[in-house]
């Protein structure tokens, strides 16, 4: 299945009339560069580009009230005059005799692309509209949004199909109140936004709009709001919020469906967010989000500005939406202060709602807050907390994001005679010549093995090659001995001379300390059996008191050890091997495939011994880019279990600080 685009020029026709600062960044060429950006890289040729449609009144009203909409339904005859009268009511927007117009397109678009998401036309898709909706509230316009497009697409999408959970992410830079109000007793709908906020000092100055708002009644814990209180935030604060906060809430909700209020004034260059982080953070914040609702994952473009960032951003969202590889996240330098502080405040207040958060010891027994008390005069312009003058927004200067480059083979696999090739993967061929490898095998790997392990091994040894020449994405091995395999690939692949191999070991079994010794290798192995070793900063030992049979504790160790440890390590190569025994079920195997092809642009290398081959099928098909199945509504994981990780994360985090979650006591 495909990836829908829906756009329509349409949507540009309609601009502000008369002067107001607050608004004049909200101009139509931000759909046309969007778009053409689109085009220029040849991404609408491989979308399914859907018709827009205009809403109907039904479904306008499934948010707004009748009131409103008929206001709005007088605009379109409205003089100048009347339209500056019509809108001095609202805040910071503007209106157009076209703007309702392009307002019901805007809600239709989001409409049509759920309908193609839900009736499985589409595996997931992209809307390109204006004006945005995360602002306007039921009875209100705000924030150059008429109508809420999402929320609307929330409860069409619970209407139509009977949806029982959907999860809404709001990467936009401000905080989508109008979402929030419209869902905030909904235990049905999970609203995570982050946004800029400054204790209050940034728009729309809300206080609802702080961490401590979790919702109300049945609703309480079903929105997340995550406060930044200073600007200049990186790929690394925006990363640790989604492994420590959203990612485990997320699949302890285990949405049906994911709706994203994709805006992309959170990066760099934006004159509204003031935020550092580069376009290509939305290619890996798209993704982790792919691996939820198997996949069902509908954007929705809210607001851009900087009309560089804003176009590189809607491509890189588009291209992963595509399933073209990830590109690598360089210098993650970890999160900084003040992120700490407002992650360590939500998970605080999200504790009591959240089983994933019941056991974090990380949070204090005394009360943190990030809430400043007005003291007289604070806040004023000249108390900016930042060094010396930095740069602004236009002058700031990125690299353009990395080409990624689709390998003409995505699945190359080495199997036995006896055991068939998994439908569209490219089994190596017996004929491929043996010789280099051969010898060097001999006398470097196996000196009394058997001819068929050297032949499987020089297989195996292709794979890595290919991967390298990046003529594979990625490969699947089912070996005789997939201990032994492990670590010959890991000498092999440590011969080169920049190469470091993120090897993730699911199950028992001895690690031999070479491995572990030269830093080319980082190792996490999840297993059961407690052995004294503590690990070091390159062999992280996760062990479950009910092993990998444990769902939630490991997906507990996926999320605040694997992740975050993936990304700063950034691997060349990915090894995953599944130990003989491990006990891990299927759907949380595949999900730890899938999440996996975040790192090494995609290539990793999975190990699986001979009598696992019942999980080769299953392996390829996430190998091949199709989603995950969910693991079902996560309960909550072992208190033994959820200390040992916090134990693990505190000692590693002095080496790896995309694991802290806490500010720091000292200074
Ligand atoms: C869609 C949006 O969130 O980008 N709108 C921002 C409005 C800012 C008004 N000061
Ligand atoms: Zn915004």
């Amino acid at each position: 299945m495909g990836t829908a685009l829906i756009y329509d020029e349409e949507m540009t026709k309609y601009k502000l009339l008369w002067v107001d600062p607050a608004c004049k960044i909200e101009v139509p060429e931000r759909l046309t560069v969007s778009h053409g950006a689109l085009v220029r890289n040849g991404l609408t040729d491989r979308c399914i580009c859907l018709p827009v449609r205009e809403a109907v009144d039904a479904e306008i009203l499934l948010v707004h009230s009748e009131e409103y909409l008929e206001a709005v339904k007088q605009t379109p005859h409205m003089t100048l005059e009347d339209l500056k009268e019509f809108t001095l009511q609202y805040g910071d927007v503007y209106f157009h005799p076209n703007i309702y117009h392009c307002a019901k397109l805007a809600v239709g678009s989001a409409l049509q692309l759920v309908d193609s998401v839900l009736m499985g036309k589409v595996k997931n898709g992209m809307a390109l509209v204006r004006p945005p909706g995360h602002h306007s509230m039921r009875s209100a316009a705000n924030g150059f949004c008429v109508f809420n497009n999402v929320a609307i697409a929330a409860q069409y999408a619970k209407q139509k199909y009977g949806v029982k959970r959907i999860l809404i992410v709001d990467w936009d830079i401000h905080h989508g109140q109008g979402v929030q109000y419209c869902f905030e007793d909904d235990p049905s709908v999970l609203y995570f936004s982050w946004h800029r906020y400054e204790h209050q000092k940034f728009w729309p100055n809300l206080k609802d709009s702080d961490y401590d708002i979790v919702g109300k009644g049945e609703g309480a814990g079903f929105n997340i709001n995550v406060p930044w209180n200073k600007v200049g935030m990186e790929n690394s604060d925006y990363l640790s919020v989604f492994c420590h906060l959203l990612l485990p809430i997320a699949y302890e909700f285990c949405p049906d469906l994911v709706l994203v209020c994709a805006g992309f004034d959170s990066a760099i260059g934006d004159p509204e967010g003031e935020m550092c982080a580069t376009p290509d953070i939305f290619a890996h914040l798209t993704y982790l989000l792919m691996n939820l609702a198997e996949g069902k994952l509908c954007a929705v473009l809210e607001g851009g500005y900087n009309l560089t960032s804003l176009a590189q951003s809607v491509c890189q969202t588009v291209q992963t939406l595509l399933g073209d590889p990830l590109p690598p996240l360089t210098n993650l330098t970890g999160p900084c202060r003040s992120t700490l502080e407002s992650l360590q405040c939500v998970r605080a207040a999200h504790r009591q709602h959240w089983s994933c958060l019941r056991h974090a010891v990380d949070l204090p027994t005394f009360e943190i807050s990030t809430k400043r008390i007005k003291l007289s005069g604070e806040g004023n312009k000249d108390e900016a907390e930042v060094g010396e003058e930095q740069k602004s927004p236009e002058e700031k200067i990125w690299p353009e994001p990395p080409k990624r480059i689709c390998p003409p083979v995505c699945s190359a696999v080495v199997l036995p005679d006896g055991v068939v090739c998994p439908d569209a993967c490219e089994r190596l061929s017996s004929s491929e010549d043996l010789g280099p490898h051969l010898l060097t095998l001999k006398n470097d790997f196996l000196k009394d093995a058997d001819d068929g392990a050297v032949t499987a091994l020089s297989r195996v040894f292709s794979l890595i090659d290919k991967m390298k020449n990046n003529e594979i994405r990625n490969g699947l091995a089912l070996v005789g001995d997939a201990a032994m395999t492990m670590t010959c690939v890991v000498q092999y692949v440590a011969a080169e001379v920049d190469s470091r191999v993120f090897l993730v070991c699911v199950g028992n079994g001895n690690i031999p300390s070479h491995v572990i010794e030269d830093g080319k290798t980082l190792v996490v192995q999840i297993k059961d059996e407690d052995t004294e070793e503590q690990g070091s900063k390159y062999y992280v030992p996760v062990c479950l008191k009910k092993g990998c049979t444990d769902t939630s504790g490991f997906a507990q160790a996926m999320f605040s050890l694997l992740l975050p440890l993936g990304y700063q390590y950034n691997p060349s190569l990915v090894l995953l091997v599944r130990m003989p025994g491990s006990g891990v079920c299927d759907i949380m195997w595949q999900q730890l495939t899938g999440l996996l092809q975040s790192f090494a642009h995609g290539h990793t290398l999975v190990l699986l011994q001979e009598d696992d081959k019942a999980c080769v099928g299953p392996t390829a098909s996430i190998l091949l880019g199709n989603p995950a199945p969910p693991l079902g509504q996560l309960p909550a994981s072992l208190k033994e279990d959820a200390e040992a990780v916090e134990r693990l994360r505190s000692r590693l985090q002095a080496d790896w600080n995309l694991l802290l979650t806490t500010a720091p006591e000292n200074g």
